[in-house]
C-alpha cells in the first residue's frame, strides 16, 4: 500500500463535497479519477497531497513515501526563474554543489598549510562521492531531457516563471514533479494545455513510470492509455473499477442498468402491494360485520411495506465528465 483513504469526508461552504470515500492505492497502480464537474476530484487530490485535511475519516500515507502533486495551475515563488523551479526537487544536491564550490575556493588559497588542505580535500571527496551517488552529475541532463520532451523553448529555463503562459506553467510544473521522482504522482488535468507531441511524450513517460499515479483528466483517450483502474466520484462517494476508461464506461452502464432494473421491479412490487392492501380493506369493510381477519392481513402488509428498504432511482443520464 502507498496511500489509503478511510471513510473520508470534506465539507466546503456548508456542503459535504465528499461524504464517504474509501480506497487503497498500491505501489505502481495507475488510477484515473473521474466524475461529473464539481464532484470533488480536485478536492480529493488535495486531501491525498496533504495540502488540505479531511473533516471526517483519515488519509494514511505509507511512512517515508513521497508525493508529487501537479495542480491545475501550478504556482511558484514570483521571483523564481524556470530553472529555479526545475532545480527545486534537487535542493539537497544543490546544497552539496554549493559546499563543493566553497571547498574548491578554499583549496585555491595558497596560504593553506598541509594539514588543513588535507582536511578540506577529504571533505571535498565525501561531498563529491555523495553528489555522484545521488545523480548530481546527471541533474542538468535530466532537466534538459524533460524540457525537450515537453517541447519547451530551449531558453525557457532563464525566463521568470511568473511570465510564462498557462500552458508553459503546466509543462514546467509537470517537469518539476516528474524530476522529483515521487512514489505517488497526483496530476490534475495535466493534458489541458499540452500540444500533441508533449501529450505523446507524457503518455510514454507514464507508461515507463514505476511509481503510482492518480490522474484527473477529461481526455478519455489519454485515460485509456495511462490508467488501469478507475475511481468514479459521484454524489460524495466513490466506486472503484478495474481496467481502463473504456472498460469502466461499459461496466458502469451495466451496473446502472441492473440498478435501474432492480428499482423498477421494486416499484412494481410496491404498487402491487398497495393495490392488494386497498382491495383487502374494501373486502373487509364489505362483509358484515367487517372482517377483522382481512383488516389484520392488510395491516401486516402495510407493515411489510414500511419495512422495505427503498432503492433510490439511479441517475442514468447526467452531464458526463469526461
Ligand atoms: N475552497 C473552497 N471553498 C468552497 N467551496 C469549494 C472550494 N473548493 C471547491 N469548492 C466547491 O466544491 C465542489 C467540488 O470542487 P472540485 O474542484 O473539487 O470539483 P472537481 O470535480 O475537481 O470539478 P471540475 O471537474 O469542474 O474541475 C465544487 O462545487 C466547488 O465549487
Amino acid at each position: 500500500m502507498i496511500i489509503a483513504a478511510n471513510r473520508v469526508g470534506k465539507n466546503l461552504d456548508d456542503r459535504w463535497v465528499l461524504s464517504d470515500v474509501s480506497f487503497v492505492i498500491e505501489r505502481g497502480e495507475r488510477i484515473g479519477l473521474v466524475g461529473p464537474n464539481g464532484s470533488g476530484k480536485t478536492t480529493l487530490l488535495r486531501l491525498l497531497a496533504g495540502v488540505m485535511a479531511p473533516d471526517r475519516g483519515e488519509v494514511f500515507l505509507t511512512k517515508g513515501a513521497r508525493i508529487g502533486y501537479l495542480e491545475q495551475i501550478p504556482q511558484a515563488d514570483p521571483r523564481a526563474t524556470v530553472l529555479d523551479v526545475l532545480r527545486s526537487p534537487f535542493a539537497e544536491l544543490m546544497e552539496l554543489e554549493r559546499e563543493m564550490g566553497e571547498l574548491a575556493n578554499r583549496m585555491a588559497d595558497s596560504r593553506l598549510d598541509e594539514k588543513r588542505m588535507e582536511r578540506i580535500l577529504n571533505r571535498y571527496q565525501v561531498c563529491q562521492e555523495e553528489f555522484e551517488k545521488r545523480g548530481g552529475y546527471e541533474m542538468e541532463t535530466r532537466i534538459r531531457r524533460v524540457v525537450r520532451g515537453l517541447n519547451l523553448p530551449e531558453d525557457v529555463p532563464d525566463r521568470p516563471f511568473a511570465a510564462l503562459s498557462g500552458g508553459e506553467k503546466t509543462k514546467v510544473g509537470l517537469a518539476q514533479v516528474l524530476l522529483s521522482e515521487p512514489d505517488l504522482l497526483l496530476l490534475d488535468e495535466p493534458t489541458n494545455h499540452l500540444d500533441l507531441s508533449a501529450l505523446e511524450w507524457l503518455e510514454d513517460f507514464l507508461s515507463q513510470w514505476r511509481g503510482a499515479v492518480v490522474v484527473v483528466s477529461h481526455d478519455r483517450y489519454f485515460l485509456d492509455r495511462v490508467a488501469n483502474r478507475i475511481i468514479d466520484l459521484e454524489d460524495g462517494r466513490c466506486t472503484l473499477y478495474q481496467g481502463n476508461y473504456t472498460h469502466f464506461v461499459k461496466e458502469k452502464e451495466q451496473r446502472l442498468l441492473a440498478e435501474f432494473q432492480a428499482y423498477r421491479e421494486q416499484q412494481k412490487k410496491i404498487k402491487k402491494m398497495e393495490e392488494a392492501i386497498k382491495r383487502l380493506r374494501e373486502w373487509a369493510n364489505r362483509s358484515n360485520p367487517p372482517s377483522a381477519g382481512l383488516h389484520r392481513r392488510a395491516s401486516n402488509m402495510e407493515k411489510a411495506l414500511k419495512r422495505m428498504e427503498l432503492l433510490e432511482r439511479p441517475v442514468l443520464e447526467r452531464k458526463k465528465s469526461p
